[in-house]
């Protein structure tokens, strides 16, 4: 098998970021997009010992699930893997993914958005100036290559809308320094702005334009950022119009929202995320629970009702004033919220013996590790809700918990970002008696 040369193949299996997998000459090529059963022309592209990669030139027997992609942007953007999958599709292959992670345990069916699109409520545009042209839009798979953009189908209408404005706006002196903006949106109809980049430009007569055609914004920001690595956000910032937070609205409770603070990004899915996660710890009132990679405090709050007391975690300093202040915002008078490292903390409860009667895990992509795991047990609640965005570190972490004397009672895959390979999934395990 050589670079560039066609062969005509059968799509026999697909990986976990959506490439068909094919045999040529006894070695598997991967080949993106191309799904299970259809049959298409590749282009061999690169050829490595023991696989190769390949590229579709023409679909000869297209798949029932496939779709042409509602966006323009779809074959170009990294930003969405399933465009081209039907949405019933795209649920059935997230549910297939996840199954043959967890082959022995108990996999309930997914939990399907009730929109697929314009569901987002953040998005995070990289800019670049190219030939004294402001680019800005979403990075080519693999790639630091924007691919410019006017509109994403799966951001806010909101969003769109104020990106738009700042495409026709934003000149190159006004872009020079910046890396990303930022723009989130919430259900309450607030919008934040926010410049990142190594220096202030003059933006005033932009901000201006902003808020008049937005009355919706109540937060523009600039981070100055000069690291030379991914990181998005720095860590000092000047307020340019308004204040660093909006408030948006989650289960019935107000949660104020600082720039740096984590928070979903799919808010109708995530109130079924934590009222799932609710519903699968049997929470009783005389319970006390802890919050672990807390955030502005959202899992916390919606617990607290159900429960005696609930402890906090999060290490993000202005997350966990969040939700220090979203609690008097909603007259919340038994959570207490920490600013630590979750498997430090773990430590300490445990060697104050404090009681912990269930924990609500939430940690970041990377999961957990083995010894934040360790730690959590040295607890020895009775149940832990393990909340993941990222199957794989959450199928290698149960293992441990297991190692560790919990039973994986049942796992819920809830469906947080649609058109995407991504996938959010709720866990419940309990300790195992004797142990
Ligand atoms: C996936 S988010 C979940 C936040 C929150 N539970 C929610 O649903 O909005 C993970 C959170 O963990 C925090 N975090 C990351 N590493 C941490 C650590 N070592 N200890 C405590 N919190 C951490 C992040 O700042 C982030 O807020």
């Amino acid at each position: 098998m050589k670079k560039n040369e066609l062969y005509e193949v059968t799509c026999i299996d697909d990986t976990n970021l959506a490439a068909g997998v094919v045999k040529v000459e006894g070695r598997a090529v991967f080949v993106p997009k191309l799904l299970p059963g259809e049959k298409a022309e590749i282009r061999i592209v690169k050829v490595l010992k023991k696989y190769a990669f390949g590229r579709i030139e023409h679909l000869i027997q297209a798949s029932p699930d496939r779709i042409e992609p509602l966006c323009a942007y779809a074959k170009t953007c990294g930003g969405c893997q399933l465009q081209h999958l039907r949405y019933p599709a795209q649920l059935a292959w997230k549910q297939r993914h996840i199954e043959a992670l967890f082959p022995e345990q108990n996999v309930q069916p997914i939990l399907a958005a009730p929109s697929f699109s314009y569901y987002r409520n953040k998005a995070q545009f990289p800019v670049q100036i190219r030939n004294r042209q402001v680019i800005m839009g979403f990075y080519r798979s693999h790639s630091n290559d924007i691919v410019p953009c006017d509109q994403c189908m799966i951001q806010s209408e909101e969003i769109n809308a104020i990106f738009q404005v700042l495409q026709e706006r934003l000149t190159p002196e006004m872009a020079e320094g910046l890396r990303h903006i930022l723009i989130r949106t919430t259900r309450t109809h607030q919008a934040q702005i926010v410049f990142i980049g190594e220096h202030k430009n003059h933006w005033k007569p932009l901000i201006r334009t902003l808020i008049r055609r937005f009355p919706a914004i109540q937060s523009i920001v600039f981070n100055r950022n000069t690291r030379r690595d991914n990181v998005i956000l720095g860590s000092e910032y000047e307020v340019l119009y308004g204040s660093d937070s909006v408030i948006d609205q989650c289960l019935g409770n107000q949660v104020k929202l600082h720039f740096k603070s984590f928070y979903q990004v799919n808010p109708e899915q995530m109130d079924v995320l934590y009222q799932t996660a609710i519903r699968m710890a049997k929470l009783e009132p005389t319970m006390d629970v802890a919050e672990l990679y807390a955030g502005t405090g959202t899992i916390g709050m919606a617990v607290s009702s159900h429960v005696h007391h609930v402890t906090g975690v999060e290490i993000v300093p202005e997350a966990v004033e969040n939700a220090r202040q979203n609690c008097s915002l909603n007259h919340i008078e038994n959570c207490t919220y920490v600013c630590e490292d979750a498997s430090v903390f773990a430590k300490r409860m445990a060697a104050k013996k404090k009681r912990v009667d269930a924990v609500f895990v939430d940690p970041p992509r990377k999961g957990m590790t083995a010894q934040g795991i360790r730690d959590i047990v040295t607890l020895q609640p009775e149940q832990i809700v393990y909340i993941s965005c990222n199957p794989q570190t959450l199928a290698r972490d149960i293992k441990l918990y297991e190692q560790e004397g919990y039973e994986c009672k049942v796992i819920q895959p809830v469906d947080m970002f649609p058109m995407t390979l991504h996938v959010e999934t709720v866990v419940l395990m309990s300790r195992v008696d004797g142990k």
